[in-house]
């Protein structure tokens, strides 16, 4: 996990398989095994797609994002299941801030795994203020996150400045900070030069407004130095 900077691909168990096979040409580090968009929330289906992702090598992130933030309506108690269920195949997983009732069980499962937690949060309406930003940063650390990822949507310039000069003041942490939509765009790549330790990209489908596809990202990130 220190080969930063880390390309991820989000995606569901719509044609894994060929994902996959594409993800490796493409050069992508982790998969992110977007649960909640799957087709069935069997745990036993759940787990072989797990297994398919690390059958092909990839690092992985285990989200099963909550309603309230972007994903589906999963009962917490099941979000947890299929958490304690995949932390053997993952390499960090993914919960909300705001999933309060069980976000601190998460980090538990994955710290008695030996795993990273991460602690996300998203405003897919606007970018808030830096006060807000900071809270949700120091918020997610008291949690014990040893990631802390928050995504905004950015509606100005100012935006994408405001969340990259928050970033760049809270380096003694591991952050992903990205600007969701158009205007976000450039914070999928100028990020990694304010703190930021992955980014999310797409092959096909998009999970996110402002992704870049995952062949124009990674020579970008050439262009800039950031990837060998
Ligand atoms: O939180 C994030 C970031 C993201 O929303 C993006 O903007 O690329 C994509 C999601 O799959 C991931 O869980």
């Amino acid at each position: 996990m220190e080969k930063y900077p880390l390309v991820v691909l989000p995606a569901d168990d719509n044609e894994l398989e060929k994902t996959l096979a594409m993800a490796v040409d493409k050069s992508i580090d982790m998969i992110e095994l977007r649960i909640d968009q799957f087709s069935n929330f069997d745990i036993k289906y759940i787990v072989e797609k797990a297994q398919l992702v690390k059958k092909y090598d990839f690092g992985m992130i285990a989200t099963v994002r909550s309603k309230e933030e972007g994903g589906t309506d999963i009962q917490d108690e099941d979000r947890v299941k299929i958490f304690e269920a995949v932390v053997e195949y993952a390499d960090i997983l993914d919960i909300e801030l705001t999933s309060k009732r069980i976000n601190h069980k998460v980090i538990e499962i994955a710290k008695d795994e030996g795993k990273l937690s991460l602690v996300s949060y998203h405003d897919f309406e606007k970018t808030p203020e830096e006060d807000e930003i900071q809270k949700i940063i120091d918020d997610a650390s008291a949690l014990g996150a040893d990631i802390i990822k928050y995504a905004f949507t950015v509606n100005s310039v100012e935006d994408v400045s405001r969340l990259m000069c928050v970033t760049a003041k809270n380096r003694d942490k591991k952050l992903v900070a990205i600007g969701m939509g158009e205007l976000g765009r450039i914070t999928r790549v100028a990020g990694f030069f304010f703190g930021s330790v992955l980014t999310y990209t797409y092959i096909g489908k998009s999970f996110a407004p402002g992704q870049i596809e995952a062949g124009r990202l990674i020579e970008e990130l050439k262009f800039y130095g950031l990837r060998g």
